[in-house]
């Protein structure tokens, strides 16, 4: 996945430089969710750095382009981009957009999917569901395996089961546990006053296991969706002007790769003796 990142965002090709910046990325992730103390050794610090070399580095692919710049690719739409005024975005930004964009979409779906792979195997029931419903897809599509599924646009409203182990992983994994934001007034809030201009860290992972919205919220249970959830009560994308714009392709990436899933899953979970641990 990082090696096509790499050729769509800035036209690069693997090589050892790519998997280092693949390790970059990883160290940034993990400062982003580590506890923020800046200083050598340190998680975050670590994070910090690979921050810098990735700027770094994307920074100088930039500068190269502005000499010669035939490529097709993501940095070169945003170098170009006009808003309706003819501005353009400044370097800064450019580079900004392409760290933030792997970030945002390259760890969160992958650790997503690890995810449902590890609920699945905990979870024969669901995973036989799962697979009757994939195999009834192949049927419909006069196929006879599932390797030889090519999911459409078509089929994606009749993977109603898959839809919910989306769902349900998601809402489980809480990939992005919080979102940032600022009070724009004067909050109350069980007593306590929140002042306008503060900023708050809104803590999605507790409202998606609180057992007053989730019954039996630590048991993934796939079934919970055939009724929505109540209003405010699922957040896995943030919400209002800054919601995760990538929702839906994550959703669908996520859908994608349960359509191809084994039924050997739940023997392997239990030969590894794998349990739950949470993010830091
Ligand atoms: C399971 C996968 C994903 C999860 C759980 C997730 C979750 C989130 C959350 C919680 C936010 C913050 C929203 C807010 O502040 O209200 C966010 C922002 C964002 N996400 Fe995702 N995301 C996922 C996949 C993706 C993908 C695939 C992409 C792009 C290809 C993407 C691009 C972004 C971007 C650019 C932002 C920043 C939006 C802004 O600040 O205006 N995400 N995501």
């Amino acid at each position: 996945t990082f090696a096509n990142i790499c050729k769509m965002f800035i036209s690069m090709e693997p090589s050892p430089m790519t998997d280092k910046i693949d390790q970059w990325f990883g160290g940034l992730v993990n400062g982003v969710r580590a506890f923020p103390l800046n200083f050598p050794g340190t998680t975050s610090h670590g994070g910090r750095k690979c921050r810098q070399k990735l700027n770094a580095f994307f920074r100088e692919v930039l500068e190269a382009r502005k000499n010669v710049d035939n490529c097709d690719d993501l940095m070169s739409g945003l170098m170009h981009i006009e808003d309706e005024q003819g501005k353009k975005l400044s370097d800064e930004e450019v580079v900004d957009n392409i760290v933030s964009l792997v970030m945002a979409g390259y760890e969160s779906t992958a650790s997503a999917i690890m995810w449902a792979t590890y609920h699945l195997a905990k979870s024969p029931s669901a995973l036989a569901k799962l697979r009757d419903e994939n195999i009834a897809l192949v049927k419909s599509k006069g196929g006879s395996t599932l390797a030889s599924l090519t999911i459409t646009r078509d089929d994606i409203p009749k993977m109603k089961y898959t839809t919910k182990v989306v769902e349900e992983t998601i809402r489980m994994a809480n990939i992005s546990s919080m979102v940032y934001r600022v009070a724009n007034k004067d909050v109350e809030y069980h007593g306590y006053t929140i002042p306008k201009g503060w900023p708050v860290v809104v803590w999605l992972r507790s409202l998606h296991t609180d057992p007053n919205y989730y019954q039996d919220p630590l048991t993934f249970n796939p079934d919970r969706w055939d009724e929505p959830a109540k209003t405010g009560t699922y957040q896995v994308f943030g919400g209002g002007y800054r919601i995760c714009p990538g929702n839906m392709l994550a959703r669908l990436q996520m859908g994608v790769a349960q359509s191809r899933r084994k039924d050997k899953l739940s023997s392997t979970a239990k030969a590894n003796g794998w349990c739950i641990h949470g993010f830091p």
